[in-house]
């Protein structure tokens, strides 16, 4: 296993303090601003759900922590120490892993093959270790309860749902003290979610700090210990699971009071159209017509 150099810091920071840290976190792509006065604690042993709609800056939330675009406002701490990331090498290299939706892995490559990938064991001459490398892939994935029967055949034959929970495995395996999860059970049916959401309990019970990245309260409340709700950028809502209800998250997370809004305009549209002389529907003029 690779030992990570950002949490040498580990012991000395106390218990209590976030794994990541986001204080007052800002970020404007030239005059839009993605991110604004965003603060985040992410700690381990805990599941941290990131919800919020399309354009809700989700992605650039990741991007900040995974170390692929820099904030431009605030700070970002690991272990209590500030880091600005130049690369994602320097946020794995932290212990932070992430899991792309789409990238998590590549499809033709073979199961022990992605498992390793960038990682990869030799035995002299830069030849691969095959034999190792199926063992312990096969050795972690039973040991997450993951079944594959054949490690060899290309993780693009797998479920959307088996080649995230092998992508968190690999995380694992590999020394990640926080996981971020991209959406990860977005494009899966009901049945290949839960399994999803199983691995992430145990990401969490292997005592790592999780970050579930998600539009959906529900998925959010069956594993979640504490949810942040972006809306436009900015947090919305930032609570633990003791002080919010599924109802309360989801009416958050559907926009409640703007739906009531919107539920009043449309009720005034539809008395207004009862209201309009029955001399059928205002006929609009082509622009070929002449006139
Ligand atoms: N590279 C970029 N250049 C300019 N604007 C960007 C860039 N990336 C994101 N944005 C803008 O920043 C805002 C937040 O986008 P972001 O992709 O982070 O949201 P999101 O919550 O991940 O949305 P989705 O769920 O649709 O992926 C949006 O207004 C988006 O248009």
């Amino acid at each position: 296993m690779t030992t990570t150099s950002g949490f040498d810091a580990e012991a000395a920071a106390g218990p209590t303090t976030p794994v990541v840290h986001l204080d007052q976190v800002g970020k404007s792509y030239g005059n839009v601003n993605a991110l604004r006065g965003v603060s985040l604690a992410v700690r381990q042993g805990e599941i941290t759900c990131v919800l919020g709609d399309n354009g809700a800056g989700k992605s650039t939330l990741i991007k900040i922590i995974a170390g692929l675009h820099e904030h431009t406002d605030g700070t970002l701490s690991v272990n209590g120490e500030q880091r600005r990331f130049k690369s994602p090498r320097e946020s794995l290299d932290s212990g932070i892993a992430t899991v792309y939706q789409d990238l998590a892995l590549a499809p033709l490559m073979s199961v022990w093959r992605n498992f390793f990938l960038g990682n990869e064991i030799t035995k002299g001459f830069g030849r691969l270790d095959i034999r190792q490398m199926t063992r312990i892939a096969q050795e972690e994935l039973t040991k997450m309860g993951i079944s594959i029967p054949n490690l060899d055949q290309p993780v693009g034959m797998l479920s959307g749902g088996q080649r995230q929970c092998i992508a968190i495995a690999r995380a694992i395996y590999f020394g990640a003290k926080v996981l971020i999860l991209d959406e990860p059970t977005a494009a899966l049916g009901v049945k290949q979610s839960g399994v999803v959401l199983k691995y992430i309990v145990k990401a969490r019970d292997a005592g790592l700090g999780v970050v579930f990245i998600t539009h959906n309260p529900h998925h959010a409340y069956l594993v979640g210990n504490h949810f942040v709700v972006l809306k436009l950028g900015r947090v919305a809502l930032d609570t633990h699971r003791a002080d919010i209800t599924l109802e309360q998250l989801t009416n958050e997370m559907a926009g409640g009071s703007e739906l009531e809004a919107l539920s009043h305009e449309l009720r005034d549209i539809d008395a207004s159209a009862v209201a309009r002389p029955v001399d059928g529907p205002a006929r609009i003029q082509s622009p070929l017509e002449s006139t």
